[in-house]
């Protein structure tokens, strides 16, 4: 997978280059290339900004170097890209859409900041390409630079080979649509508190059984909107506990 990043802030992204993708970049599973917008502007201050049409606070980002600097980046490989906009005014990037965008063979990340992008610069490059504007999470950052490591964290752990364990991708949480429970190691006893019974007894059926129960019980605590959402087919005579 070819990943782009367009960005006031290139630095901000080095750490895509260490450990978990920094092994996957090596392997040659992920490609990673950085870019600075501000080398498509040609004026000597490198202005990225202007006023909003309509007033009000803040600046908003100039169509005119947004196009300039996308068109040479996706023009730069010749894998059909899917453009990425991180934006508080996405829709929720989940799981789900990790595994999607994890088939995709090019990512192409806008990074905007202040009060956005000229909206005409999504609609133009949709006419040719897939265009995502994606949220992580309902808070607003300063830029979208923060949200395209999250991205690229959850996508990249599910390329074959990028994860020692391929097992854990496959169970990871979310991927029942359920919670993860509470989890234990050693030692059996850490200040006087002991490890549950049933995870020593060996007694394979009733381990997994708890650990749905638990599964269960924290989602409808924390999460109750993804219990709502499971699929009726989802949760057996069993689980109707919660
Ligand atoms: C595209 O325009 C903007 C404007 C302002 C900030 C950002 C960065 O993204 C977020 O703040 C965000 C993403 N998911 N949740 C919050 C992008």
């Amino acid at each position: 997978m070819r990943i782009d990043v367009v960005t006031i802030f290139p630095g901000y992204l080095a750490p895509l280059r260490e450990s978990l993708l920094g092994r996957a970049a090596d392997a040659g599973l992920i490609e990673v290339a950085l870019h600075d917008l501000r080398s498509w502007t040609h004026d000597v201050h490198q202005t990225v900004d202007d006023a909003p049409y309509g007033g009000g606070p803040g600046m908003v980002m100039r169509p005119q170097v947004w196009g300039e600097a996308l068109d040479a980046v996706i023009a730069s490989d010749s894998r059909p890209p899917r453009l990425v906009v991180p934006a508080p005014a996405g829709r929720s990037f989940t799981q789900a859409t990790a595994r999607a965008y994890a088939t995709e063979q090019r990512l192409v990340f806008a990074c905007g900041r202040y009060e956005g992008i000229d909206q005409r610069v999504v609609d133009h490059y949709s006419r040719q390409f897939p265009v995502d504007e994606v949220s992580i999470g309902d808070y607003v950052l300063v830029g979208g630079e923060a949200a395209v490591l999250v991205i690229v964290e959850a996508v990249a752990r599910l390329l074959p080979g990028v994860l020692g364990n391929p097992r854990s991708a496959a169970e990871d949480s979310f991927s029942d649509g359920l919670l993860e429970g509470p989890a234990y190691t050693r030692p059996e006893v850490w200040r006087g508190q002991a490890v549950p019974e049933v995870l020593r007894s060996g007694n394979h059926g009733a381990i997994a059984r708890w650990r749905r129960d638990r599964a269960l019980e924290r989602t409808a605590k924390r999460r109750p909107d993804l219990l709502a959402a499971l699929p009726e087919d989802r949760l057996d005579a069993a689980d109707q506990a919660f």
